[in-house]
């Protein structure tokens, strides 16, 4: 048994995975061995969620059989949605209330047999049905029921707004969804596959992954940057003279560092490249001004020499805000992509199943002398 101390388990294999690899050295994201670029750019979020799940990218036929699965378990029981309400009228926050829903869905499944890509792709089905009602009810505004005929992508959008998406805004929203699905042993999938290793049900994992997606050092990111990007805009100043007094302040800037990436993380680059079309095709683009004059700055300060750069959650709220998305509502939808990486990874983990069960450098005395509670 070694000794040796792997503070944030930095580097320890802990399974083996067909999933997804990130090569943080030169910056490459494959799920399956196909690259993160071809995906984004051709594979439709429900072509990809069939290559994590059933082991390859489908055939059209089965594209149509699949889609049509997992439209058909886009509904959510009303006593669901009632509390979804309950939350957001009681203020809730966002990912918050995702995680109190997905929780509470598994009372709802019909079946209930364990079926860890059946159990999966219901929970998958229903969490963009969540969101948009919790987001309808912040607004005072009913619940839009699911369109079977829409895209994973589109019928969110459509049940958010209550129109119908375009098509722009459309396949930016499920390429966002495809570039986040899935990201080897990152904190929230590893949490999933921990709960998945003791035999728990797919609800537990996925409710933990949300909670671990929540933090502001993995998907919460997201938020923070669009907030950081406000605070750079009420300031008045120039972006780069607010990001020198930030770092001079000795801030840690959302967005930028990666566990494993030591450049620029390749969804970074993709997301980039989709803001600077949407700002061309708007004419506003204050937020792209803004995060490339930050992201030139620090890279002009070392900061990414030192392998601190930009990661997926830099660019991607900018994306979502310049399709009318709210901010708070950016890692819930990271959180409904990396669902299907969730589903994906405990599914494959438990197919060879080994409980989870690190230990810890014991540092408290080695013995106390036990005083009885009334002569303390
Ligand atoms: C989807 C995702 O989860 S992607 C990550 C999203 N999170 C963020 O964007 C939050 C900001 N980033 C970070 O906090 C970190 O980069 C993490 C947590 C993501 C990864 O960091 P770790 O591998 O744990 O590295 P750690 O936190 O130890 O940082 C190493 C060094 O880089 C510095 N550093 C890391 N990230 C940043 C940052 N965003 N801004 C400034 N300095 C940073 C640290 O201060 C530290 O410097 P030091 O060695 O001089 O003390
Ligand atoms: O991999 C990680 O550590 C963080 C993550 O989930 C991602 O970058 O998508």
């Amino acid at each position: 048994m070694s000794n040796e101390l792997k503070r944030g388990l930095e580097g320890v294999l802990v399974a083996e995975s067909e999933l997804s690899h990130v090569d943080g050295e030169v910056g490459k994201l494959v799920y399956r061995g196909y690259d993160i670029e071809e995906l984004a750019r051709g594979a439709s979020y429900e072509e990809v969620l069939h290559l994590l799940w059933h082991g390859s990218l489908p055939t059209p036929a089965e594209l149509e059989e699949f889609r049509e699965r997992l439209a058909a378990e886009r509904s959510v029981d009303d006593d669901v949605i009632a509390t979804v309400r309950t939350l957001a009228d009681a203020g809730e926050r966002p990912m918050a209330a995702l995680r109190t829903a997905v929780s509470m869905l598994s009372a709802y499944d019909g079946d209930d047999d364990g079926d860890v890509l059946a159990e999966g792709s219901k929970i998958t089905a229903k969490i963009p049905t969540i969101l948009a009602a919790f987001e309808r009810a912040r607004q005072g505004e009913e619940a839009v029921d699911p369109d079977p005929e829409l895209s994973h992508a589109g019928n969110f959008l459509y049940m958010l707004t209550g129109s119908e998406p375009d098509d722009v805004s459309e396949e930016t929203f499920d390429m966002a969804l495809t570039l986040h699905a899935d990201h080897g042993l990152n904190a929230s999938t590893f949490t999933a596959i921990v709960i998945g290793s003791t035999m728990a049900d797919v609800y537990s994992s996925v409710t933990g992954g949300i909670g671990a997606l929540s933090g502001s050092l993995h998907g919460g990111a997201n938020q923070d940057v669009m907030e950081m990007l406000h605070e750079v805009d009420d300031s008045g100043k120039d972006p780069v003279e607010w990001i020198a007094d930030a770092r001079e302040n000795g801030r840690r800037i959302p967005g930028f560092g990666h566990r494993v990436y030591k450049v620029k993380d390749p969804r970074a680059k993709i997301l980039e490249e989709k803001l600077r079309d949407l700002a061309e095709s708007s004419g506003d683009g204050k937020w792209l001004e803004y995060t490339t004059a930050i992201e030139s700055y620090l890279e002009e300060e070392g900061l990414v020499e030192k392998g601190i750069a930009p990661n997926v959650d830099f660019y991607s709220g900018s994306v979502y805000d310049a399709m009318g998305i709210p901010m708070d509502l950016y890692t819930p939808i990271f959180a409904m992509s990396r669902a299907g990486g969730w589903v994906a990874h405990v599914h494959e983990y438990q197919d060879d199943n080994r409980l989870i069960r690190p230990r810890a450098r014991y540092t408290g005395p080695e013995t106390s002398e036990f005083v009885p509670l009334e002569e303390r």
